[in-house]
């Protein structure tokens, strides 16, 4: 999607909030939007989600199913949570059967089951958030618009959100997210979007922020292909481990044997040396700690060996 020589201003002759903006996200890439209070965050989101038109140029290539999540939800709506769901579900063009079954999924996915039956106007900010970010995800969105999602959320629920773009992001899905709150650490890999007097620049990745370390279990039979593959895609294999041992608690001795292309039951890197990471291939700094993979961030679930930088 791409805004092509946008200016947006909210009234005939008020100031433009945004001027000459010529921004574009693909498939599968997050990108965070940040800047001060009343620099135009939001009018950019909404612009993105077409619920604000430009005022002059244009919006090209925007995918046909977009999930928008504004920064307070507008729960002056005489609904329950289950019958506004249901609607927003069938809205979006899901049949009966698969609308019952989007809600069921995200009611119990964001802990909304014991309000199902309440009043929107009644719920707290924080759980009219999480319906707020249940609506726009009943229809896998082709992109994910978030306006400072986190707030007002608990911590549980504050975790649920990088999870839940991860997952968007694993469909090919394109995710915008404003964030004045410092959460953005939890999106590794996001590109970073800044807003400023009328316009939007994208600052370069810096250093080790460009690399990410993922965690993802194979079968131990498949290990040495698995391992394979992924060399041969450039990825950079740091380390293998059972998956029932615990990861290291603190950053591995630098003088500790390579076994990063080891495989249980290959031949090499077994027992005493499983487990070590090769010194040559774990940054030593400026890259992603290995030891402090980020399990909430990544994109994708947390889960056991091998870990693998890209
Ligand atoms: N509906 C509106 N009508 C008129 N002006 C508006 C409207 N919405 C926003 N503005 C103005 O546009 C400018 C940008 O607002 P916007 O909400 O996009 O900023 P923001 O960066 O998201 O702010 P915050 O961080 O406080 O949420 C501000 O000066 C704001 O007052």
């Amino acid at each position: 999607m791409r805004l092509e020589g946008v200016w947006l201003r909210y009234h005939r002759r008020g100031p433009w909030v945004l001027r000459e903006t010529d921004v574009a996200i693909g498939p599968a890439e997050v990108a965070v939007v940040l800047g001060r209070n009343g620099v135009g965050k939001s009018t950019l989101l909404q612009l993105a989600a077409g619920v604000l038109p430009p005022t002059r140029g244009r919006v090209v290539d925007r995918p046909a199913t977009v999930g928008w999540v504004p920064e307070r939800f507008p729960a002056d709506q005489p609904f329950t949570v289950g019958a506004y769901l249901t609607a927003m579900a069938r809205v979006s063009g899901l049949s009966a059967a698969d609308a019952d079954r989007a809600v069921r999924r995200w009611v119990d996915r964001l802990g909304l089951a014991r309000f199902h039956g309440v009043r929107l106007p009644q719920l707290s900010k924080g759980t009219a958030q999480k319906v707020g970010l249940a609506q726009a995800l009943l229809r896998p969105p082709g992109l994910l618009v978030l306006d400072e999602p986190w707030e007002g959320l608990d911590a549980a629920a504050r975790d649920l959100v990088p999870e839940v773009i991860g997952e968007v992001l694993a469909d090919g899905g394109a995710v915008l997210v404003s964030d004045h709150r410092g959460e953005t650490v939890r999106l590794p890999g996001a590109r970073h979007w800044s807003v400023a007097e009328g316009t939007v620049t994208e600052a370069a990745p810096s250093g080790g922020a460009a690399t990410v370390v993922v965690e993802l279990s194979v079968p131990a039979a498949g290990a040495a292909a698995a391992v394979a593959r992924l060399r041969a895609d450039g990825h950079h294999v740091l380390r293998i481990r059972d998956a029932a041992a615990p990861p290291p608690a603190t950053r591995p001795d630098s003088g500790s044997p390579s076994t990063a292309g080891a495989v249980p039951g290959s031949g090499a890197g077994q027992s005493g040396e499983r487990g070590r990471p090769d010194p040559a291939e774990v940054p030593v700094s400026g890259g992603p700690d290995v030891d402090e993979a980020p399990a909430s961030g990544a994109p994708g679930r947390p889960g056991p060996a091998p870990e693998v930088a890209r």
